[in-house]
């Protein structure tokens, strides 16, 4: 694990940040933190990069507590930092790698990674937002992190901003990157995270693969055909190991989920071999808003 988060809490004052939050990021996954705001996700951030310290808890790195040698092989972009606004981005870099100790010889390497490098002349006060935090990126990739961390790493762009960032995240993580990402929104969970952590109040409501916490719950909604009862849908559909949760819907009809592997032909090839004629069958999509909502009401 890169980084393992065990039994976390946080008090401000009388305000519980975070209780009992248990989570583990594997090497080269993508792994989001979901939570509306106020929900601890800053504070986790916070509190796995030493900046904050935890009520309670344990936080491990590469599977050691954090020390200096940990912190190097890990880059954080927690807010947008502070450029000087006539500098171009060359120059800033420039600086931050004087400040960072780091090669500055790797300016063109982490400006073309960022796609800042036609524009390295330019000053940083004529960037659009996106360009702005892609050059955060590039500076936080001077250091050569194994790991970035990103708090809401696309709050208050354009969706051409938006698109960009993402991009660049899927990209880095391609590259072998492990990333933490803390968003409140859903939609860039889904689009660029493997893993995702929910949060809500400070505590974790559900964490694992994206394609598990988020996707899993379609429903398939089957009409008997005139010659099968509900009774005996029920049944026929009890025979079978990868269907779960069935319910009855309005009008006579049952919805109920498949395993991910199963297709909701299968089910009706199934079901015929049992007898069963179906009327109707449809995929109903639990919209991930739905999902989000469930998990967190
Ligand atoms: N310095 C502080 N003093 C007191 N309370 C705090 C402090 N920092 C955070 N909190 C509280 O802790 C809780 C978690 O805040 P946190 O910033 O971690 O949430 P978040 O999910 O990152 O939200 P946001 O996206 O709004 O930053 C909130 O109730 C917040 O008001």
């Amino acid at each position: 694990m890169v980084l393992e988060l065990d039994h976390l809490s946080k008090r401000y004052g009388g305000t519980e940040a975070l209780r009992d939050l248990t989570l583990h990021v594997p090497a080269g996954s993508v792994y989001g933190l979901l939570g509306p705001n106020g929900s601890g996700k800053t504070t986790t951030l916070g509190i796995a990069l030493g900046v904050l310290n935890p009520s309670g808890g344990t936080v491990r790195w590469f599977g050691q507590a954090l020390s200096a040698g940990s912190k190097r092989r890990v880059g954080a972009l927690l807010e947008t930092p502070n450029f000087y606004p006539y500098l171009s981005a060359r120059q800033n870099l420039q600086v931050a790698a004087e400040v960072k100790r780091a090669d500055a010889r790797r300016i063109d390497e982490v400006l073309e990674t960022v796609g800042l490098l036609g524009r390295q002349h330019d000053a940083f006060q004529s960037f659009s937002l996106g360009m702005k935090q892609r050059l955060a990126l590039a500076s936080t990739l001077l250091g050569q992190p194994e790991v970035l961390v990103l708090d809401e790493p696309t709050n208050g762009l354009d969706p051409q901003g938006i698109a960009e960032v993402r991009t660049l995240v899927q990209r880095l993580a391609a590259e072998g990157k492990t990333i933490i990402l803390a968003s409140h929104l859903l939609d860039e969970i889904e689009k660029v995270c493997t893993h995702v952590a929910v949060l809500q109040r400070g505590q974790l409501r559900a964490a694992g693969p994206v394609r598990d916490i988020l996707t899993s719950a379609d429903r398939v909604v089957l009409r008997p055909g005139p010659a099968t009862t509900p009774a005996a849908l029920t049944q026929a559909l009890a025979r079978l190991p990868w269907v779960s949760d069935v319910q009855a819907e309005a009008d006579g009809c049952l919805s109920a989920v498949l395993t991910s592997e199963q297709h909701p032909a299968a089910l009706n090839e199934a079901l015929f071999s049992q007898g069963i004629i179906l009327a109707g069958l449809e995929l109903r999509h639990r919209s991930l808003e739905t999902q989000f909502l469930a998990l967190t009401s």
